[in-house]
């Protein structure tokens, strides 16, 4: 696929065969890749933010170290204890961002959130959270994200800075896709024999089915994190980081995150 920058997707047209790719993809395979979506000169300008924030002072980040089940909740006593993952990471909330910073300017962009829209085939709008809009995630050695079902349906996630070979931090999940829910309400239940087969992907037993999507710094990965198993595999080897932005959109205007959420992944 030729290479598409931002200002080429954001000129593209709902009847255009890459936004008809882009669409299929999403729908048949669980995610869209684009790559090259910033230009690397932004990519870099995105590299020093981050570092700059990171390392200025420990009260630009939080970091957050949980336990949790595939279903993002806590383990139980009811839990099976093979199945419970660890994830942590910092994460750098958007209102350390400068007023300036190139993060801000394309999570606002009319021109991302018009291309969203059409992938994913309906009207998405900014989440509103003051913390939790747009922010990076750094992972250093030894953090990861443990296998999880997102809460929300998808999340655009842009690479800004990946380890190097052998340096872990992969982006990784589990081709079968939970089946749909008619009933929204019972979206958090997962169906027995569907519970059974990510449970084996869960405890290690089964990988047949995990799928590596080639990701590279610059792109922007848009991934159907409510029906798909994912996890990002542990950062390998002192001095290795990996750096990514999760951009939040929302159905609706207004979404704000609740205070429990904030306070786990924010600190505040
Ligand atoms: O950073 C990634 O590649 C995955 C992020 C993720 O799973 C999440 O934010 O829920
Ligand atoms: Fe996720």
């Amino acid at each position: 696929m030729a290479l598409l920058t931002f200002e080429d997707l954001a000129a593209l047209d709902a009847g255009d065969a890459q936004v008809a790719q882009f669409k299929e993809d999403y729908r048949r395979q669980g995610y869209c890749w684009l790559p090259s979506f910033v230009s690397s000169d932004v990519v870099q300008q995105l590299q020093c933010e981050a570092a700059r924030l990171f390392e200025a002072s420990a009260d630009n980040s939080f970091r957050s170290t949980e336990d949790h089940t595939i279903t993002l909740d806590s383990p139980s006593a009811h839990t099976d204890t093979a199945t419970t993952q660890q994830s942590s990471k910092c994460l750098i909330a958007q209102d350390r961002l400068p007023t300036e910073s190139q993060l801000l300017r394309l999570f606002r962009s009319p021109g991302l959130i018009r291309l969203l829209s059409l992938i994913i085939d309906r009207p998405v709008y900014c989440s509103d959270d003051p913390l939790g809009g747009v922010y990076y995630n750094v992972f250093e050695e030894g953090d990861a994200l443990g296998w999880h079902f997102d809460r929300s349906p998808f999340f655009v996630n842009l690479l800004v800075s990946l380890p190097s070979e052998g340096g872990g931090g992969q982006f990784e999940f589990f081709a079968d896709g939970r089946p749909q829910q008619e009933d929204a309400d019972s979206d958090d239940v997962l169906p027995p024999v569907y519970e059974a087969g990510v449970a084996r992907v869960a405890r290690g037993e089964d990988v047949s089915k995990v799928v590596r999507p080639p990701l590279a710094e610059g792109g922007i990965i848009i991934f159907q994190g409510r029906r798909y198993m994912h996890r990002v595999t542990p950062v390998v080897g002192a001095g290795e980081r990996r750096i990514n932005a999760i951009l939040t959109y929302a159905d609706a205007p207004g979404f704000v995150l609740n205070t429990y959420t904030r306070q786990t992944f924010f600190g505040r």
